[in-house]
């Protein structure tokens, strides 16, 4: 590695695979740091300095964290649940957030059908015993899950394989999941059902559903009152979902027959919860994706993520992010760059008071969902004017609260002689720009400017003037420029017609100073003169 590569630091505050890692420390220019079991203060100290965050679920990335971050470009979370992330602050300080939302996930089903057996059996119980020296069999009888009914709180990924699992065993699958359809569940061989009936109905009763203001306390006293007193509930998703208060009363109550738990409200388990107290119920250590599989498979998908978004490019897995498709990203990158410059261009030339921007997207390109596209042309017009950093993770957010009105539009029709066209129409204080671009072998070139078709590469520094087309003006301003050592790489002219208004564009190599541009723009005939730097 040359000493002008540039180094991007990353911590891993968690405990991860390390041939997960593999990736990440194999990168040109990353350096990583494995520093497990750091304490809040620790983690504060030792965050600005780094560029990327590896978490697993210990540590807990508060906003003062991500405050404190201020070189952080990516927070990671190798597992499904980010809730010990403020994804929120992250979104707000423009920080990707991305999480590996598929390597644990059988890891997490097999955990469940391995809970639902030792529930169903005892095992946990009966090793105890016969450790303790003990051999009364008769208080271990079990029952078969063979017939029996599951009832899955929610019907997403890990569910899913659950439900696979349990149909092996011979059980019957019913589900509560408001947000799938009965087709979908029934392409799976799954009831849907309401939740009472699901309570009512099950012998076994596991959720699967992320923690989530309307999951909280989902199952309380009222709902465990539902079950069946020989039914039993698992949690392998989230602490908080199932009430331990309330369950350990059903269960000392004689409601339901026992529980197995993965997950806690509160982690590590406090050494005076009421659930040690139940020999009816079963705890783990939130091992539900503690496989060395799972482990290896989370930490590399995070760690191309990391790669990915150090590198500038979208991440696979960002979760306050808009996610492209790998399959469309080689179509979308160049126009998510052409979008970024357009917006910069309006910016220059006159973004001050932007009221509402319109995008829209002609030909193949209206076929691509746009939002990157979009938040790329945003991140254009507001970098240079809000003094926090803005990128395409909090570009619409800042947007909104600047009170912006983004309107998408999309017309699947070629537009004049461009294949893909992007026409971006801002509407700043009294004017309204409009910019049109296309993406020209590969090159981002603006195509557009108000109603005159134009064509030049929408790269490099830019004059850009509006004049009426009259002999001389042009000369002038080259011989302007060639006074003050200013080459010219590059001129265009868009006219409506000879000798009425024209929009000429200048590339140079170098940027033209504020004296000169007033200078050309005080010629005859000059309406006025912008300076755009792209
Ligand atoms: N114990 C462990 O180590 C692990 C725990 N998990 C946790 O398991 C949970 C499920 O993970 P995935 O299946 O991957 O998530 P997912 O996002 O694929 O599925 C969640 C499902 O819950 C449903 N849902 C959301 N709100 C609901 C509500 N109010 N009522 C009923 N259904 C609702 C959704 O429609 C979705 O189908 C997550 O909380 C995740 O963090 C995942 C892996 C390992
Ligand atoms: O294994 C872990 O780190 C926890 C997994 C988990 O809870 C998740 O992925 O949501």
């Amino acid at each position: 590695m040359d000493a002008e590569t540039p180094i991007f630091k990353v911590l891993v505050a968690d405990s991860l695979s390390e041939s997960g890692l593999t990736p990440l420390r194999e990168a040109p220019g990353i350096q990583v740091d494995i520093r497990t079991g750091l304490s809040p203060d620790e983690l504060l100290a030792a965050i600005p300095e780094y560029d990327a965050l590896l978490v697993r679920s210990s540590t807990t990335v508060t906003a003062q964290v991500i405050q404190a971050g201020k070189r952080l470009r990516v927070i990671a979370r190798a597992g499904v649940g980010v809730d010990n992330i403020d994804v929120e602050a992250a979104t707000q300080a423009g920080i990707v957030v991305v999480n590996a939302p598929t390597g644990n996930v059988v890891a997490a089903a097999e955990h469940t059908i391995a809970m639902l057996m030792a529930l169903a059996r005892h095992i946990p119980q009966a090793d105890a015993h016969v450790r303790a020296g003990l051999w009364k069999r008769s208080q271990f009888m079990g029952v078969e899950v063979r017939d029996k009914v599951l009832g899955t709180v929610g019907l997403g990924r890990v569910a899913q394989e659950v439900v696979r699992r349990a149909q092996g065993l011979g059980m019957t699958c019913i589900a509560y999941d408001p947000y799938v359809s009965s087709e979908y569940a029934a392409q799976r061989s799954v009831r849907l059902v309401d939740l009472d009936t699901l309570l009512a109905e099950a012998d076994f009763v596991t959720v699967h559903v992320p923690l989530t203001p309307q999951t909280h306390n989902l199952i309380d006293r009222a709902k465990l009152r539902l079950m069946k007193p020989t039914a039993r509930i698992l949690n392998v998703a989230r602490g908080g979902v199932i009430n331990e208060q309330d369950l350990v009363e059903a269960i000392e109550a004689g409601e339901i027959a026992g529980a197995a738990l993965d997950v806690f409200e509160q982690e590590p388990l406090p050494p005076d919860s009421p659930l040690r107290r139940s020999d009816k119920i079963i705890l783990t250590p939130h091992l539900g994706g503690s496989t060395i599989e799972a482990q290896e498979q989370v930490a590399e998908d995070v760690a191309l993520q990391v790669i990915d978004v150090l590198n500038d490019r979208p991440a696979r897995y960002a979760v306050n992010a808009p996610i492209i498709p790998p399959k469309d990203l080689e179509f979308l990158v160049p126009y998510i760059d052409l979008a970024e410059r357009m917006g910069r261009f309006i910016q220059q030339v006159g973004g001050h008071g932007i009221g509402s921007v319109e995008i829209t997207a002609h030909g193949h390109l209206a076929d691509f969902d746009l939002a990157y596209v979009n938040a790329a042309a945003l991140k254009g017009l507001l970098s240079d004017v809000l003094n926090i950093r803005i990128n395409l993770v909090n570009a619409t957010l800042l947007a909104e609260r600047r009170g912006i009105n983004l309107v998408e539009r999309k017309k699947h029709q070629h537009e004049a002689r461009y294949e893909n066209m992007l026409t971006l129409r801002v509407t700043a204080g009294n004017d309204t720009w409009t910019l049109r671009g296309s993406v020209l072998q590969g090159e981002p070139y603006i195509v557009g400017i108000n109603d005159l078709w134009v064509d030049f590469p929408a790269t490099g520094n830019l004059l850009i003037s509006a004049h009426q087309d009259r002999p001389g003006i042009i000369g002038r301003v080259g011989t302007i420029l060639g006074q003050s050592d200013i080459n010219i790489s590059f001129m265009h002219v868009g006219r409506w017609a000879p000798r009425t208004e024209a929009i000429m564009v200048l590339g140079t190599d170098e940027v033209t100073p504020p004296a000169l541009q007033a200078e050309i723009a005080a010629l005859p005939h000059i309406r006025w003169l912008k300076a755009v730097t792209l």
